[in-house]
Order: structure tokens, then sequence, then C-alpha cells
């Protein structure tokens, strides 16, 4: 199983006391499938992806990423568990200002240890794939927000992960160019075979989704099908 969560809990201090993030949330995500998480604000759906991410340990339960189970992991181990098997792509692109394009996905490769003719050819490919053959030389700012979400989206696919974690990653834009960001995800996630975990807002995006489960109060409510969601 790409990605598994089984009966996590995780609380943050809160004052004296702790607030409960997440409670018991069971999971698993297959390859080549969108699963979207849907809830309202502050019901635990960035917990779940941080936990998911090996960004944050919870205070209990299981979590294995690409069969590797992250309790007994260290940091180091967790960190290249991270850049092998994790694609992220959050909110807001982070792009580096001065790099363009392709250099934007040429540094995951590096960081990953990976050769650089290999990974100019893959940095091209994946352009292509998201549509931006054309810019891979421009830098963010020469870019619309719609095609920095889209080099953002290339980036988090240049290892090749397992899992993608991906957060609201159209909230900063219109609803056209939203839609049309998570139609490329839902083709990229069945074209590369990724468990991706989708964080979203916008009802009228889970009609492409596999699976949609509902965060509740730290809590995981299966079992919607897409058709009545997406109403
Ligand atoms: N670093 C933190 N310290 C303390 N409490 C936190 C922290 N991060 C989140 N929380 C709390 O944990 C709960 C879950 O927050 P989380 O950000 O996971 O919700 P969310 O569903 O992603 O919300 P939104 O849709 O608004 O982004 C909330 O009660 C929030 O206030």
């Amino acid at each position: 199983m790409p990605l598994s969560l089984a009966g996590v809990t995780l609380t943050y201090p809160d004052g004296d006391g702790r607030v409960t993030a997440l409670d018991g949330v069971s999971l698993e995500a297959e390859r080549g499938t969108v699963t979207a998480l849907v809830g309202p604000s502050g019901s635990g759906k960035s917990s779940l992806l941080a936990v998911a991410a090996t960004l944050i340990r919870p205070d209990s339960g299981r979590v294995v990423v690409d069969g590797t189970d992250t309790a007994g992991a260290g940091r180091r181990e967790l960190t290249t568990l991270r850049r092998r098997a994790i694609g992220m792509v959050f909110q807001q692109p982070n792009l580096l200002t001065s790099l363009t394009a392709r250099e934007q996905l040429q540094a995951m490769a590096h960081l990953a240890g990976r050769g650089t003719r290999a990974a100019r050819d893959r940095a091209e490919e994946l352009l292509d794939a998201v549509g931006l053959s054309a810019q891979a030389r421009r830098r963010p700012h020469q870019l619309s927000g719609g095609q920095r979400q889209r080099v953002n989206i290339a980036r988090a696919l240049m290892n090749d992960p397992t899992v993608l974690l991906v957060d609201e990653p159209t909230s900063a834009l219109d609803h056209e160019r939203g839609a049309a960001v998570v139609a490329l995800l839902t083709e990229l996630t069945r074209q590369r075979r990724t468990a991706t975990l989708l964080v979203t807002h916008d009802h009228a995006q889970l009609a492409s989704a596999d699976r949609i489960a509902e965060v509740r109060d730290g809590r995981l409510l299966h079992g919607l099908s897409t058709a009545t969601a997406a109403r």
C-alpha cells in the first residue's frame, strides 16, 4: 500500500491543555487514484496531510509510506523517504524567485542526488506534461498564477513519488483555472500512478475524485459517493 494511516491521533499544545486535531484517523490510498479530503475550516485536513507527509509525528497510530513504517524511522531516514516517495503541492506555489521553471524542477532532482543530464530530460518531459514547454526558461514573475501552480505540480512529480499530497492548489486561482489545475492533477495521478490526497473546499472539483473522505472534528467519515458530494 503506498500510503496507510491507522488510528492516527494528533494533538497540539493549546494554553495549559491540548487541542485534538486528528482523532483515530484511518485511511488508505491506492496508486493511480485521487482521494479528495473535504471538511470545514479547522476540521483537521491540513494536519492529516502534514502527518501523511511525515512532517509531523502523530501522538499515536501508524503511518506507513511506500512500505516504510515511519514510527521507527529517524529524521534522516524520513528526509530521504520524503524526497524519494512523497510529492507535495501547497496553496501557494513557493517557487524560488531566481530560478527558471526548468531549474525549479532540476533543483528537486539535485536534492535527491540524481544526475544532471537525467534531471534535465525529466524536467523537460514534465514541463511538457503540464503544458509549459514554451515557458521552461521563464522565472516565476514571468508566469501567470495558473502557470506557477503547474510548475509546482511538475516539480512535485520530479522524483517520481508514490504519494502526492495536495493542499488546496486552486485557492489562489479563479474558478476556471482552478478546474483546469484539478483536471491536470487527476490526469497526472492516473498517468504516473501516484496515490493522491487532495484537500479542497470547492465541491465542483469533487467530480473527478475517485473517493471522497470528509473530515469532521478530526475524524474521518468515509462513504460519500463522488456523485452525491459533488451535488
Ligand atoms: N500549530 C498548531 N498549534 C495549535 N493548534 C493547531 C496548530 N495547527 C492546527 N491547529 C488546530 O488543529 C485543528 C485542525 O487544524 P487544521 O489546520 O488541520 O484544519 P484544516 O481542516 O486544514 O483547516 P482549514 O480548512 O481552515 O485550512 C484546528 O483546531 C486548529 O486550530
